[in-house]
C-alpha cells in the first residue's frame, strides 16, 4: 500500500519540483496539492512532466489536519505554518511533516534534516525541518574543515532568482536583475545563523540574487589553524563524503549552469594561497531540489524507511567524472 502525501503551498517554484517528485515514487502517492490561487485547476496545466487527474484545491488547516495524509510537506512563505503544524499536532499528531520554511529550523524539537550531515541523529522524529538553500550549500562546503579552522568562514553565496519565491520582490525581478547582481541581507540573514547554530562554529554570509533563474553558487574562503596541502584538502573532502551521490567532490571550481535542473551539490575548487593557510572551496547546487524539494524527499524517504535515494534520478545519465574528479 502507498504512504500518501499532501503539499500545502504547492502552487510555488519548491511545491512543483515536489510534485514532479513524488508522483514519481514507486512507494508515494499525491494525497492533495493545496494552493489558494490555482483551486480547481489541474495539475497538469501547471507543472511539466505531471500527468496524472489530480487538480489543486484550496484547503484550509482543518482541512489538511483532518485529510489523513500519512506526511505533508509545508512549501509555504516563513512564518505561515504555526496554525497548520498546530492542527496537525491535534488532530493526527502520528503525521510526518516536513517544513521547507525556516520556521522549525531553530526548533530543538523537529529533526534538521540536511541527509549527509544529520541522518546518523535521526530518530524517527514525525516533525522534520529542511535546511536552506544557502545554508546547505555552506554546510556542505564547511562541515569536512570545522575541526581545523582558524577564523569564521566567510561565504559569498549568489542565488538563482527561483530562490525569491513567487511573491514579486526585486529579488524575482527579472528586469531589475537584468545585467546585475544584486546583494542584500549582507549581515545577518537568517541562513548565517542556521550554519553557525548547526555547525557549532560561526561563520559570515554574503548573500546576491543573480539574472538566472536557479542554481547557487557558494564561494568560501577558510583560514586553517595549520599549513596544509592542496591534494591533502581535496582527500579530506573525497573522504568525507565518500559514498555520498548527491554530493560529488570535483576538481575545479564547480560551474552553477551544470547543476540546475541535478539534484546532487558539487564541491571543488580548492584554491591554495600561497603558505597553506587559507582555501577557497566552492560548492554548487540547485536550490530548488538540493537546495529544497530533493532534500525532502531524502527526508521523506528516511522517515518512511525507503532507500534514501529512491525517486531520485541520479546519478544521471549525462554524468561523466571528469579529469581529477573523485
Ligand atoms: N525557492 C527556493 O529556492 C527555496 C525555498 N525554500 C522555502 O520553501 C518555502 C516555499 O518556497 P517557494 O516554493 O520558493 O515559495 P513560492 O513563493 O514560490 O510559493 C509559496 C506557496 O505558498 C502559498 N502561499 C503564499 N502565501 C501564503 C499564505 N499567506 N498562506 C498560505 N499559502 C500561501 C502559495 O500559493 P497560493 O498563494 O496559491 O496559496 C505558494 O504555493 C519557503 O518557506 C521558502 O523560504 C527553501 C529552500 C529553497
Ligand atoms: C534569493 C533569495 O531571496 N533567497 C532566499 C532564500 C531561500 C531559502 O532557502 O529560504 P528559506 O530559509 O526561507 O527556506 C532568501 O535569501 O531569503
Amino acid at each position: 500500500m502507498k504512504r500518501t502525501i499532501g503539499i500545502v503551498g504547492a502552487r510555488g517554484h519548491t511545491g512543483a519540483e515536489l510534485i514532479r517528485l513524488v508522483a514519481a515514487h514507486p512507494g508515494f502517492e499525491l494525497a492533495f496539492v493545496s494552493s489558494r490561487e490555482l483551486a480547481g485547476q489541474p495539475v497538469r496545466d501547471h507543472v511539466a512532466g505531471y500527468d496524472g487527474a489530480l487538480r489543486y484545491e484550496n484547503l484550509s488547516h482543518e482541512d489538511v489536519a483532518a485529510n489523513g495524509a500519512d506526511a505533508v510537506v509545508l512549501a509555504l512563505p516563513n512564518g505561515k505554518s504555526a496554525e497548520l503544524v498546530d492542527g496537525i499536532d491535534v488532530a493526527k499528531p502520528d503525521t510526518v511533516v516536513v517544513d521547507l520554511s525556516a520556521d522549525h529550523r531553530f526548533d530543538d524539537g523537529w529533526y534538521y534534516g540536511l541527509p549527509e550531515l544529520t541522518r546518523g541523529a535521526y530518530a524517527g522524529e514525525r516533525r522534520i525541518s529542511n535546511p536552506g538553500c544557502y545554508a546547505t550549500a555552506m554546510l556542505l562546503a564547511v562541515a569536512p574543515l570545522k575541526d581545523v579552522l582558524a577564523a569564521p568562514p566567510a561565504c559569498f553565496g549568489v542565488s538563482g532568482y527561483s530562490g525569491a519565491g513567487t511573491t514579486p520582490t526585486d529579488r524575482n525581478d527579472p528586469e531589475k536583475l537584468r545585467d546585475n547582481l544584486m546583494p542584500y541581507a549582507l549581515t545577518d540573514h537568517v541562513h548565517e545563523r542556521e550554519v553557525t547554530r548547526r555547525l557549532g562554529v560561526p561563520v559570515e554570509f554574503m548573500p546576491h540574487v543573480a539574472p538566472h533563474f536557479r542554481g547557487i553558487t557558494m564561494t568560501v574562503n577558510l583560514w586553517l589553524a595549520q599549513a596544509s596541502t592542496r591534494e591533502a584538502i581535496k582527500a579530506r573532502y573525497a573522504s568525507f563524503y565518500a559514498g555520498e551521490p548527491l554530493v560529488r567532490v570535483v576538481d575545479e571550481a564547480p560551474w552553477v549552469s551544470a547543476i540546475a535542473g541535478r539534484h546532487h551539490a558539487e564541491i571543488g575548487g580548492f584554491a591554495l594561497a600561497p603558505g597553506g593557510k587559507r582555501v577557497v572551496v566552492v560548492a554548487t547546487l540547485d536550490n530548488l531540489l538540493k537546495g529544497a524539494a530533493t532534500q525532502a524527499m531524502q527526508n521523506l524517504n528516511l522517515a518512511f524507511g525507503f532507500d534514501e535515494l529512491t525517486a531520485i534520478p541520479e546519478p544521471s545519465p549525462g554524468w561523466k567524472p571528469g579529469p581529477g574528479d573523485s
